[in-house]
Parts: C-alpha cells; sequence; structure tokens
C-alpha cells in the first residue's frame, strides 16, 4: 500500500472537462508495479467515445483559453510548478510504484518535469511577433502567433511525468487546450498531475487526461478528428510512423520524438574517468530505458581494454532491487516483454560471438529484472549495433580513426543522441559537426534539461521540446499584410 501525504493524488478516473469520469462501459485496466508485480491500483479504461467527448470540450475551453492574457496563462503554470514542487516525494512514489525506477531516480523527474512547467511559465510572456520589410513603401508585414488550437498528446511509460509536462507546459502556455494519452503501463502520474493542474487554476476543458488500455482506438480518433490540430507523441519510431499517416487524413501538425541508437564514442586521448562516469549516467539511467540512452559504446583501440575495465568495475558496484529499496541505484525493467526483447538481442549477440563482460542474464529478483550486462567482441552484424536496446546493455565496439568513428556512428536510421569524449580541441568540432544527430554530449553523459532543445533527426522524429524553441510547435505564424500606407 503507497503511504501518501497526500491520498487523494491517487486517481483512477480519467480527467475530463474537469471532471473525474469512468468509462461509459464500465471498463478498467490494472496498473501494476514492476518490482513486485503487485496491483497499484486498477483504473478506468476509456476508449474512443470518451476521447471524442474529451477532444470536444477542449474545443469548447479553447474558446476562452486563447484569450487569457500571456501573464494568467504564465501565473497558472507557474503555480502549477510550485504544487509539483511541493508534492514532489508524493508524486515521486506514485511514479515509482507505476514504473520502478529508484525513488531518487523519480524525485529527480518529478523536478526535471516540473522544470518544464516553470520554463514554459517564463515563456509564455515572450510569444513575440515580427515587423519586417516590405517590397514596397505602401505596405508593412506584420508577423503574429497564435495557439495551433487543441493538441492531443501521447506519451510513453519511461518518463510518466516529464514527458507529459514538456508537451502539456507549451501548449498551455501558448494558448492551446490538450486532451492527453498517458501509456497504459503508467497512468498515475498523468493522473496525479492533473489533480494539481485543477488546484493551480487550468480551466476545466484546458487539461484532459484519458486513460484507456486501447491505445489503437484512442489514438485513432485524436489523429482523425478534425478538432484536433497538432498530434505530438513520444514512442517507438514504428507507433509514430503509424500516427503521422493517420494525421495525413486532416493535414494536422504533428512532433514526433521517437526511438534512437545513441552512440557513445570515446577516443584514446579522452579524460578515461570521465568517460567511465559519463558511459554509467547515459547507459544505465532508468535501467537504459530512456531514446537517449547510448546505445552502442565506440570504443578507440589505445584506451578499449581500460575503459571495458573500468566500466565493468562501475557496474558490479551496482545496487539492483525493488525502486524503494534503500540505496537502490537501478530498477526492474517496465514488464516482462522488455526484458524478453532484451535477453533476445543479448542472445544474438552470443550466439554472434560476443564475450560478456558483465551481466548478460535475467536476475533472479523477479520477472522485470534484468542484469547490468556488458558486451566485448561484437560486430556490426548483431542486432544490439542497428536496434534501440531499451535495456541495461552496454556492447562495447572497437574503432581505430576518427573517421571510422563517425561513419559507424552514422551508419543508422535514427539520430536522436550521441555522445563524444576527447580532450582535442579540433576533433570537437569535427565530431560535433560530422554527427547525424539531434543532439550531441561531448565529455558529457547527462544532456537534457528544460533551457535546451530535445529532438531528433532522421527516423528519431521532428520538432523540438523544451527551450526556446519548443514553443514554435504549438504556435502557427500568421503573415498579415498591411497596405495603404503611402498616402
Ligand atoms: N522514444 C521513447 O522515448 C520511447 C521509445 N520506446 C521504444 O519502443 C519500444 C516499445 O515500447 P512501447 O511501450 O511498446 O512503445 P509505444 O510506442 O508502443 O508506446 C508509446 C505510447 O504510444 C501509445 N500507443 C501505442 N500504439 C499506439 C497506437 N496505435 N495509436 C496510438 N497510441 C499508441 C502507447 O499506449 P499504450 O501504452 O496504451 O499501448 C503509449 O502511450 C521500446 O522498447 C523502445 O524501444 C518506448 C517508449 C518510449
Ligand atoms: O526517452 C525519452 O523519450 C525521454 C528522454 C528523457 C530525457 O528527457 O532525457
Amino acid at each position: 500500500m503507497l503511504e501518501l501525504k497526500r491520498p487523494d493524488l491517487l486517481r483512477t478516473q480519467s480527467y475530463i472537462n474537469g471532471q473525474w469520469v469512468d468509462a461509459d462501459n464500465g471498463a478498467t485496466v490494472e496498473v501494476r508495479n514492476p518490482s513486485t508485480g503487485d496491483v497499484v491500483a486498477t483504473v478506468a479504461s476509456l476508449s474512443e467515445v470518451e476521447t471524442r467527448r474529451a477532444i470536444e470540450c477542449a474545443e469548447e475551453a479553447m474558446k476562452a483559453w486563447q484569450k487569457a492574457s500571456c501573464k494568467e496563462r504564465a501565473k497558472v503554470l507557474r503555480t502549477w510548478y510550485d504544487l509539483i514542487m511541493a508534492n514532489q516525494e508524493d508524486l515521486a512514489k506514485i511514479l515509482t510504484a507505476e514504473q520502478g525506477k529508484p525513488l531518487a531516480e523519480s524525485m529527480g523527474e518529478i523536478a526535471y518535469g516540473a522544470s518544464y512547467m516553470e520554463w514554459f511559465a517564463e515563456e509564455a510572456k515572450r510569444i513575440d511577433g515580427d515587423v519586417i520589410p516590405a517590397p514596397s513603401n505602401d505596405k508593412r508585414i506584420v508577423i503574429i502567433k497564435q495557439p495551433v488550437g487543441v493538441v492531443a498528446s501521447i506519451t510513453p511509460w519511461n518518463f510518466p511525468n516529464a514527458m507529459i509536462t514538456r508537451k502539456v507546459a507549451p501548449a498551455i502556455a501558448a494558448g492551446c487546450t490538450v486532451v492527453g494519452k498517458p501509456a497504459t503501463e503508467t497512468p498515475l502520474s498523468a493522473l496525479a498531475l492533473c489533480v494539481l493542474a485543477e488546484e493551480a487554476g487550468v480551466p476545466a476543458g484546458v487539461m484532459n487526461m484519458v486513460v484507456g488500455s486501447s491505445s489503437r482506438a484512442i489514438g485513432g480518433e485524436m489523429t482523425s478528428n478534425p478538432i484536433v490540430k497538432k498530434v505530438t507523441f513520444t514512442g517507438s519510431t514504428p507507433v509514430g510512423k503509424v500516427l503521422m499517416e493517420q494525421c495525413a487524413g486532416t493535414v494536422k501538425k504533428t512532433s514526433m520524438e521517437l526511438g534512437g541508437n545513441a552512440p557513445f564514442i570515446v577516443f584514446d586521448d579522452a579524460d578515461l574517468d570521465a568517460a567511465v562516469a559519463g558511459a554509467v549516467a547515459s547507459k544505465y539511467r532508468n535501467a537504459g530505458q530512456t531514446c537517449v540512452c547510448s546505445n552502442r559504446m565506440l570504443v578507440q583501440e589505445g584506451i578499449y581494454d581500460a575503459f571495458v575495465e573500468k566500466l565493468a568495475a562501475a557496474v558490479a558496484e551496482f545496487n539492483v532491487g525493488d525502486g524503494f529499496g534503500d540505496g537502490v541505484t537501478m530498477g526492474p525493467l517496465v514488464n516482462a516483454k522488455a526484458v524478453n526483447d532484451v535477453d533476445a538481442m543479448v542472445q544474438d549477440a552470443v550466439d554472434k560471438g560476443a564475450t560478456l563482460a558483465a551481466g548478460g542474464q535475467r536476475s533472479d529478483l523477479g520477472d522485470c529484472y534484468y542484469e547490468p550486462t556488458i558486451l566485448t567482441q561484437v560486430s556490426q552484424d548483431m542486432r544490439v549495433f542497428s536496434e534501440e536496446i531499451f535495456g541495461p546493455v552496454a556492447p562495447i565496439f572497437k574503432f581505430s580513426t576518427e573517421e571510422e568513428a563517425i561513419a559507424m556512428a552514422n551508419d543508422t536510421e535514427f539520430g536522436l543522441a550521441a555522445y563524444f569524449y576527447t580532450r582535442d580541441v579540433g576533433r570537437v568540432w569535427r565530431v560535433g559537426e560530422g554527427l547525424e544527430y539531434g543532439i550531441v554530449g561531448i565529455n558529457e553523459g547527462i544532456i537534457s534539461n528544460e533551457m535546451a532543445p530535445f529532438g531528433g533527426v532522421k527516423e528519431s522524429g521532428s520538432g523540438r521540446e523544451g527551450s526556446k524553441y519548443g514553443m514554435d510547435d504549438y504556435l502557427e505564424l500568421k503573415y498579415m499584410c498591411m497596405g495603404g500606407i503611402d498616402k
């Protein structure tokens, strides 16, 4: 049983137009703690009819919300930020219970998620227009920015809080209204955010959250309903492609934060200890379940053995266990299917000749645990080179030259995050510019924060979240041609 200071944050109904609602047909779905398999809550499971209702309410609410002054919108978001931080511990407990990550990581995610509220509260006041020269003196070209309209947001289970705030905060700051759908595994964090939205003064219908296990039905409604003007999604590339196709029918705007296959390159001249610390942070955060987790370690031949040895020593210090356990540094994967998927990739590598320098099997802690793993003697024909692992497995590839490292790094359809470690300033520029990625960590393993633009190129998606650029995805430019100026 979850002990919360505010038990009312744990909700089992969806939130539509300021009301807590059940499914029309009474359907429910269980939320389980991956650490223990225990049922944390049984939540209402809605579908397309209720989604359509939520979208219609969001359209109605948009009439007033888009006219709220930027200071009013900023104040609501700032209050929401304050409330999230005031309830950080309860929200973190809810997150760990449904997702499994260690409580300290959940505390970090809540603060990270809240930072988008704070940031976009500030940015709400900076939705500047523009006046630009016209081709003749009798005209002026005036640009204004207006909210794009009703936004549908579909988010994954790996960051049940922050992936929502990163979308909802700029949308609401811009004057849009939102209908959200969290992952079926992790609806509780999403619903808790709605409790605090209401307390912060977010008007009814501006923020709606539809929970349901029929993601195709809910997503189908969101992508086909002409009221929805924008779909923002974080999740797998295959699902992102389906949503983009579905959105084509009504020509919706889309933002897609999709899969990654991040290279983590260590050159011979790198600070080895810093590189190992960065590798641990970027690889094993959230048990390897983030789209910016380093997927392939590429290590230059002169430093290879020393890097493997130090990384293996660091991994041996991990304390794997229940996210609520004292001193636990790595929790379970999200479900047993994820463990099977990760294990199949490790087996594929071992069958093709890889050597295990650490881990390499399911843990006896429970169905959802996998040992932190390091693979050496790996080659490019193995699945771990080309596919997103989404688990605590580090394959360490060897390279000789800078050109080879860049070519290996770019040899993927993905282009979200990349990392490299070197002390050569010329190489910093050459490699930084040569990597075909939206985000590059240079001598740094942790690249996400609310002030930086997060997003990918190639099949990792489109659009940017966070930073001064993150608002653009929720705004339309309108050009007004002012004539009759010269007498
Ligand atoms: N870029 C990232 O951050 C993420 C990448 N992934 C990658 O995807 C793999 C599979 O994870 P998975 O959870 O299945 O990711 P999905 O892409 O399937 O799920 C992400 C979100 O999309 C929803 N969804 C799934 N199918 C549809 C659909 N047809 N229409 C509308 N919404 C849909 C899910 O809902 P529901 O939960 O109800 O099915 C969830 O809310 C991972 O192993 C990882 O490689 C996964 C999560 C995040
Ligand atoms: O995996 C994701 O989709 C989110 C990445 C977490 C982060 O913001 O760093």
